[in-house]
């Protein structure tokens, strides 16, 4: 556990970067500083591990006063990663990963051994290790940068705006692979970003600052969402935080229409006899959702073709990938309520396509029975205790 204790940093020209924080980061949890630019996010992360001292006040890790450890000791069980990745653009990949563990004193064949686990770990190509820096993309190098903090094996981790200089693809996919990281490792992790978005996203506990270093509110993502402290706060969470919150909201079993789907490869004719308002469901041999077709109206009741040749070929056409429209998500059963209503928004048919854990077809619903059940929630849970409420995507 992190724990700020009235911590004040003024820095020599009067700035005053944070400004009486008490704040505490639980162990094993992910706790995120959020806020607009200059606000004391960067002063407040590396005052944990000295890289910044305070001007009053104390910063505990587990209980002891870090102003008690040498900052080189204190930084043993610290990982640090930067937005640059801030790697040695002179070694190899693998290199810059074992560099830590060989100034430990581990031997140079076990530090890159390990390296290229860890390498591993974090999604980068085996083939990536012994090329330099310069010579990887940006997401890559900030793969490299979280295998090179997690090195060490420190019990906890900075990391200042990781995923900010990279595009938005890479960036999601990097916060999902630190989303799976994370629940492996079970590390204490304070991470840093402007974006509230990524906090809802990788936050355990969510601290939202104001400029001048004050915190405004700290809370779990869905109850930040759902109960912003103030108007800034309310401001900072942005508008759509009610369509955010339901991602943290654990859906009700809901009740799902049968759909008569068609198996890739069988008719087109057999497609239309399925098709209802326009649209059947395709799956694959194992019953996994493909993409909606589209079966005009008329297609149903079509009338005989002119020719024999045209009789055959409409005979001969099947259900393939190329036909349908893939522009529906699927949502798990036991999926969020933001999950069912996207699925059901997004289906071309209107009906949002609910899948079992191996992704099997289950049936479907329409956006006004996925409201209905957000209807049923919200009923529930306006007289539940606030802390218990929307607990569930928390553990
Ligand atoms: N070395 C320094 N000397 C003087 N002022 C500083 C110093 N470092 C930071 N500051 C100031 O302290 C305030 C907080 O800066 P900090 O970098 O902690 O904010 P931040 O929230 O991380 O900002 P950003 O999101 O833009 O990175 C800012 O006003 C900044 O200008």
């Amino acid at each position: 556990m992190i724990v700020f204790e009235s911590v004040t940093k003024r820095y020599a020209d009067g700035t005053v970067a944070v400004d009486g924080l008490d704040l505490q980061a639980p162990a094993g949890r992910t706790t995120v500083l959020v806020g607009p630019s200059g606000c004391g996010k960067t002063t407040s992360l590396r005052m944990i591990n000295r890289m910044v001292e305070p001007t009053s006040g104390r910063v505990l890790l587990d209980g002891a006063d870090t102003a008690d450890s040498p900052p080189a000791q204190l930084r043993r069980r610290i990982g640090y990663v930067i937005q640059h990745s801030g790697l040695l653009p002179h070694r190899t990949v693998v290199d810059n990963v074992a560099t830590v563990p060989l100034l430990l004193g581990e031997s140079r064949r076990t530090a890159r051994s390990h390296a290229r686990e860890l390498l591993e770990r974090v999604g980068l190509p085996g083939e990536l290790a012994e090329r330099y820096p310069a010579q990887l993309s940006g997401g890559q190098q900030q793969r490299v940068g979280v295998a090179r903090a997690l090195a060490a094996d420190p019990p906890v981790m900075l990391m200042d705006e990781p995923f900010s200089a990279v595009d938005p693809v890479v960036r999601e996919q990097l916060q999902d692979e630190f989303l799976r990281l994370k629940g492996e490792l079970g590390k204490t992790i304070v991470f840093v970003t402007h974006d509230i978005d990524e906090a809802v996203k990788l936050g355990d506990l969510i601290a939202v600052l104001r400029v001048g270093g004050r915190l405004a509110q700290v809370a779990p993502p869905a109850e930040l969402l759902a109960r912003p402290a103030d108007a800034f706060v309310a401001g900072f969470v942005g508008r759509d935080r009610g369509y955010r919150a339901l991602g943290f909201a654990a859906s009700a079993p809901a009740t799902l229409q049968e759909e008569p789907a068609v198996r890739l490869g069988e008719s087109l004719a057999a497609a239309a006899d399925r098709a209802r308002d326009g649209w059947v469901l395709a799956v694959d041999a194992d019953d996994r959702p493909q993409g909606w077709l589209r079966v005009p109206p008329s297609a149903n009741a079509q009338a005989a073709p002119a020719t024999k040749a045209g009789a055959q070929a409409d005979a001969d056409a099947r259900v393939t990938p190329g036909l349908l429209n893939l522009g529906g998500t699927t949502a798990p059963a036991d999926g969020t309520l933001r999950e069912l209503l996207d699925a059901a928004l997004s289906a071309p048919s209107g009906r949002g396509v609910v899948t079992d854990p191996e992704g099997r077809l289950l049936g479907t619903l329409t956006p006004a029975s996925a409201v209905e059940l957000i209807e049923r929630r919200n009923r529930e849970h306006a007289d539940a205790p606030q802390d218990t409420a929307d607990a569930g995507r928390q553990a």
